[in-house]
């Protein structure tokens, strides 16, 4: 397992429009997620992903999220958008997650009986593997997974989601001690839309829990 952060990373996901890409940024996101699958709710098309980008200050990053896209799609995904980082949430192969040069995070669908551990081992080429629960249309769903599955050792940073949200992130963080969390449901006022005030409680709720990380070392 890689040593717990001493501060969590926040991705924060599904964001359609420019106010609340800004309201993220202020709330203290490291990242923002651009869904670029055409099924789901949060569906952006690649001209607004640019535009949403764009917006972004240094350091933080713009992610791009992907179910069974074509290489064909990924990859003008990659030239229009310099900096994004690739996340196949979909039933990609390791092979397709590489073919893009590109940092990627590879979603892993929890429930019981799946080896977490041989998926791993499977996409070794990944940044991080970001945990979901298995819900139907393969995320975004808003449901919390039993954290007890995710075992001690994962090889690899973890990247805790799933029905996460300003009341049950800090118990995320404090039980799971992910490198970052990732939510999108949980701030939303509706499908698409991000509420401010929401986001601004998920990011304290998230220092809350590195405080008394801090606290329990120190
Ligand atoms: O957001 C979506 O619509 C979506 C569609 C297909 C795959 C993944 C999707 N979202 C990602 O799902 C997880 C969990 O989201 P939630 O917080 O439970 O709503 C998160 O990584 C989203 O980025």
């Amino acid at each position: 397992m890689t040593v717990p952060p001493q501060r969590t990373r926040i991705k924060i996901c599904g964001l359609t429009r420019e106010e609340d890409v800004d309201a993220a940024v202020q709330a203290g996101a490291d990242a923002i997620g651009l869904v670029l699958y055409p099924k789901s709710p949060r569906h952006v098309s690649l001209e607004r992903a640019v535009a949403l980008a764009r917006r972004l200050p240094p350091f933080v990053t713009p992610v791009g999220l992907f179910v069974n896209a074509t290489a064909d799609e990924v990859r003008r995904a990659c030239e229009a958008i310099p900096h994004l980082v690739l996340q196949f949430h979909g039933d990609e192969a390791p092979e397709a997650c590489e073919a893009h040069g590109r940092p990627y995070l590879r979603a892993a669908r929890m429930a019981p009986g799946f080896d977490l551990l041989h998926f791993v081992q499977r996409f070794a080429t990944a940044q991080g593997v970001l945990l979901d629960a298995h819900v139907e249309g393969y995320g975004g769903g808003g449901k919390v997974f039993d954290w007890s599955l995710i075992p001690s050792d994962v090889p690899s940073p973890v990247v805790l989601s799933g029905g996460l949200n300003p009341a049950n992130v800090t118990d995320g963080v404090l039980q799971v001690r992910p490198w970052a969390v990732d939510v999108s449901s949980g701030v939303e006022s509706a499908k698409g839309i991000k509420d401010a005030v929401a986001m601004r409680r998920f990011c304290e709720a998230v220092r809350e829990a590195d405080a008394r990380i801090a606290a329990a070392i120190a």
